[in-house]
């Protein structure tokens, strides 16, 4: 027997995922998605097996990057009702190998690497699809992806107003005490959505909380629940009308319900943008209709890994 796999808890991982290193190397993992085979990212659609018993799902997410030579699988857990308030909706973990043989180099926690990396996506998206004068930011639910999308969008943008709308007010008043700034607490997802330049939905929903009648024209959304293929949080009108950028076409025409059930056409994946090759559309309504990649994870759990080598040599 080798060594044993090093094991790095939800703790260490947030010590080492900076915002300011992961954002440069998500840039770089989109480019190469987005590049083909000559991007050297293997990264098959991933396996959903359905809990239908618990309403619960297990996905595996797989990738390996040629640029960064490194190998992961993600194994995610996500149930729709919460049995417990001590127990998130999304539990991950993520086994890094080692590529040249295969060896299991780390298991490490893969809870805060989905919610870092995916919200760092969409701060990438959003730098390059909102409005010029961008003021107010909006975002619809008050979870875990709500929490990292406000840590992440407050250190790289400087919004003027902040709103905050979630299902349930308290969950929502709760989210704008702990935060760092001021954040508005709304009463209704229109009142927090009328006027919002940058608008973020990370919600459960299931049938559309967005609707296209209520956002201001030109204004950029990061849609990033709405996973399975009969899941919503857009409605027809905004999927319609606006202009649609995803992480991965193929990905994202099978996952989500939004574009699924909407037969919206996608425009361009973001890696198509940061590369050059696909404009960025500022003057019109934008959607990045995220579903999330297993590169990302891959990228991220390198970099917490190679953080933690240094330091444990
Ligand atoms: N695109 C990506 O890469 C990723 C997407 N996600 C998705 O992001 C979304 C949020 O995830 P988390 O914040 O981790 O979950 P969470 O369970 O921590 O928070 C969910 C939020 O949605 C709200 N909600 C639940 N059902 C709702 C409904 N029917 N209508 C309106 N609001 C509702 C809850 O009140 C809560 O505010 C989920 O859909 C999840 O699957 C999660 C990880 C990665
Ligand atoms: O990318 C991811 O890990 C997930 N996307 C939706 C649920 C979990």
């Amino acid at each position: 027997m080798g060594e044993q796999p090093a094991f790095i808890g939800a703790k260490v991982v947030d010590k080492y995922l900076d915002f300011a290193t992961l954002i440069p190397l998500l840039e770089k993992a989109l480019i190469h998605f987005s590049s083909g085979s000559e991007g050297g990212v293997v990264q098959p659609i991933r396996t959903i097996v359905p809990v239908a018993k618990y309403s619960g799902f297990l996905g595996v997410m797989p990738a390996y990057s040629k640029w960064d030579d490194a190998l992961t699988t993600k194994v995610v857990t996500f149930y729709e009702k919460k049995t417990s308030s001590e127990i998130p909706s999304h539990q991950a973990t993520v086994l890094l190998f080692e590529p040249s043989n295969g060896t299991l180099k780390a298991v490490i926690d893969g809870r805060v690497i989905t919610d870092k990396r995916t919200a760092a996506v969409s701060a990438i998206a959003t730098k390059l699809l909102k409005p010029s004068h961008a003021e107010i930011l909006c975002i619809l639910g008050s979870g875990a992806q709500a929490q990292s999308h406000y840590q992440v969008f407050t250190q790289q943008f400087s919004f003027k107003e902040v709103r905050v709308w979630s299902r349930t007010r308290e969950k929502a008043e709760r989210f704008a005490r702990t935060a760092e700034g001021e954040v508005h607490v709304c009463s209704t997802p229109q009142e927090a959505v009328s006027g919002a330049d940058v608008i973020i939905t990370v919600t459960m929903a299931t049938e559309p909380v967005l609707f296209g009648d209520w956002v201001k024209p030109g204004a950029h959304i990061n849609a990033i629940g709405a996973c399975r293929p009969d899941w919503r949080e857009l409605d027809d009108v905004l999927m319609e009308s606006c202009v649609l950028y995803v992480d991965s076409k193929e990905a994202a025409a099978k996952e989500s319900g939004d574009i699924v059930i909407s037969k919206a056409s996608i425009f361009a994946e973001i890696g198509e943008v940061l590369k050059g090759t696909k404009p960025a559309v500022t003057d019109k309504t934008t959607v990045f209709k995220s579903v999330g990649m297993a590169v990302e994870d891959t990228v991220s759990a390198k970099l917490v890994y190679d953080s933690w080598l240094a330091e444990n040599k």
